[in-house]
């Protein structure tokens, strides 16, 4: 705040009002006698002294007015030539004036010469203060600059508090925005809250009701429970008592049973000398004519009466033929071991009956037997049954046995023998036993044997008609529940054919063939024989069929026998000798079996 002031004040020393000043000496029009040198010391004085004493030029103008006018009067009343005296006296007023005038000038430059020191010491006195006002100005515009550069700091902290303030401002408005949102939710909310606490009572005095009502079903379930388990209890010794009853049933039908089965005639027809009568499912007839041996009369004709526990005929379908047998596989599954073999000369129809063909109705004992286990053990599965299964199939030939379900490939396949444990239970050395839990596993198994037989058959025309193959399914089952296990052993079997050596005129290796076949059958013959006979010594090991099926045959088991009947005349003789067979073991009673139960 000084600064200015003293700006102030300086000012009008600089800028005196010297131009109204300055004109007036000019005024005068007394150019010859002011010239040149009071010219500038006139304007001097007049530049420096003008504010102190404006009256000063004005007087100085005015005496010199006052001698130009003296100069003027005498001159204005010019002199004639002669006038010595008066020019004389002019030039003496005109020293005079000049003199008055030069000690005027004198004192006046002694004046303006101090006036001049004065200002310069003034001049010199305010260069100092101009100095120190410039120190001090550059000070004030350092200051400036700093405070410049604050404010610039300042205005730059305000915009950016102000971007701040408005981002801020924003954000307070989304703020407000949500809070306006949540207020209407939290509302909502609020009003739902009251109208589910609402429902949620009605829910609650619903749910004691529920509550009380579940009491009650609890309770009926309860009784429900109660009675089925007394139910369960009832099943399960109706269970029993069917097996009991089932299996009475099959011992009264015989423990050994045989079906005869006559193959339908290649080309069609009723067979020449095959008698079926139609009301008697059990008797059939063979008729030949036989010259007289005492030739007087014609040929009589020679028949032989037969009698099976049922005999089926040409037209009989794979489905009846199995119905006769599926009472036997049930007692599989009830803890019997069965044994379900198939006799006849080759191209009787053993393999049909037992294997079947490929089309649905054509499907033979085998497959329909397994597909049975499995929907039985499914069905004593609800009673709290569990049943496990495994399968082997064996080809027996000429006294040696093959595995029919061996898939290794090329190398000498393993040998194989016959051991019976400690418990009489038979098993074959290096045998496949499969666990099987599918019908289809089996099927798969049955394939792999066809594909072993058909192998074996390339190297050995016709071997099949040679062998027998003997399928195993052994089932373990276990009513946990009840702690009653059972355990059985269904076998079924495909025999060689049974034709004679002496009619097949056999030699060498066939021979060989025949001779062992022949030895097996008969020998399984003579077993079941011993077995009726209730003989001390039932010669099992005779052959490695008899020994292979010992656990099937016998006390413990039961037996089902078909005799398969070739309907061609020529085969009359073979089919004489299987039904004599059969008979021989239709005759025989086998003790009563008893179901491996524990
Ligand atoms: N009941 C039947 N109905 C229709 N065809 C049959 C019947 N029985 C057998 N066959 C047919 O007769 C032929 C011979 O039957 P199969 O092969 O079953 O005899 P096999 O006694 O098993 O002979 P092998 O001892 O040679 O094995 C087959 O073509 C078979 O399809």
């Amino acid at each position: 705040p000084a600064r200015p002031k003293a700006a102030l004040s300086t000012a009008p020393v600089r800028r005196p009002p010297a131009a109204s000043v300055s004109r007036a000496p000019r005024a005068t029009g007394a150019a010859t006698v002011a010239a040149a040198p009071s010219r500038g010391v006139l304007r001097k004085t007049v530049a420096s002294v003008a504010p102190r004493g404006g009256a000063r030029p004005a007087a100085a103008a005015s005496s010199s007015n006052k001698a130009g006018g003296a100069v003027a009067a005498a001159a204005g009343g010019r002199r004639p030539g002669w006038d010595m005296r008066g020019k004389v006296s002019d030039m003496q007023a005109k020293l005079q004036s000049l003199q008055s005038r030069d000690r005027t000038a004198k004192e006046e430059t002694l004046e303006l010469r101090g006036a001049a020191a004065s200002a310069q010491q003034r001049a010199a006195q305010l260069g100092e203060e101009l100095e120190g006002q410039r120190g001090q100005l550059s000070a004030y515009r350092g200051e400036l600059a700093e405070v410049r550069g604050e404010l610039e700091r300042e205005a730059s902290e305000r915009r950016g508090l102000q971007r701040e303030l408005g981002g801020l401002q924003e954000a307070h408005k989304v703020v407000l925005t949500l809070r306006d949102s949540q207020e209407l939710e939290l509302q909502a909310g609020r009003a739902k809250l009251l109208a589910q606490g609402s429902s949620l009572e009605l829910l609650q005095a619903s749910l004691q009701q529920l509550q009380a009502s579940l009491q009650q079903r609890e309770q009926e379930v309860r009784l429900l429970q109660d009675t089925v388990g007394q139910q369960k209890d009832a099943l399960h010794a109706g269970e029993m008592e069917r097996r009991q009853l089932h299996n009475t049933l099959q011992e009264l039908k015989g423990n050994i049973r045989v079906f005869c089965r006559v193959r339908p005639l290649v080309g069609g027809g009723p067979s020449p000398h095959i008698l079926l009568p139609p009301d008697d499912h059990k008797a059939l007839v063979l008729a030949r004519s036989e010259e007289s041996h005492v030739g007087r009369t014609g040929d009589t004709q020679k028949t032989y009466n037969f009698s099976f526990d049922r005999v089926f005929g040409p037209s009989a379908s794979q489905q009846e033929v199995f119905e006769e047998i599926s009472l036997l596989v049930q007692s599989a599954l009830d803890g019997y071991n069965v044994c379900c073999f198939a006799y006849g000369q080759t191209g009787s129809g053993k393999t049909f009956t037992m294997e079947g063909g490929d089309s649905d109705a054509a499907v033979g004992v085998i497959p329909r037997a397994v597909q049975q286990v499995f929907l039985a053990a499914h069905k004593l599965g609800a009673q709290g049954w569990e049943f496990s299964f495994t399968a082997s199939f064996v080809e027996v030939y000429n006294e040696s046995l093959r595995d029919l379900l061996y898939t290794g490939k090329g190398g000498k396949r393993p040998e194989h023998e016959i051991r019976k444990s400690a418990a009489n239970e038979i098993s074959v050395t290096n045998l496949t036993y499969q666990k099987v839990a599918t019908e289809g596993q089996v099927q798969n198994l049955i394939a792999i044997a066809n594909q072993n037989r058909s192998t074996a058959q390339t190297t050995l025309n016709d071997r099949s008609s040679r062998s027998h193959s003997v399928f195993q399914l052994d089932i373990q089952g276990e009513n946990a529940g009840r702690d009653v296990r059972c355990k059985s052993t269904l076998c079924l079997v495909d025999l060689a054919g049974s034709e004679r050596v002496l009619k097949s005129q056999a030699q060498g290796e066939r021979f060989k063939e025949m001779t062992a076949i022949n030895g097996s059958l008969s020998n399984l013959g003579l077993v079941i024989t011993a077995l009726a006979n209730k003989e001390s010594h039932i010669p099992y090991r005779n052959s490695k069929l008899t020994y292979l099926l010992q656990s099937c045959l016998g006390g413990n088991s039961k037996t089902l026998m078909f005799v398969n009947i070739a309907p061609e005349p020529d085969s009359f003789g073979e089919s004489l000798n299987s039904l004599r067979f059969a008979s021989k073991v239709n005759d025989c009673f086998v003790g009563t079996a008893s179901a491996n139960k524990k």
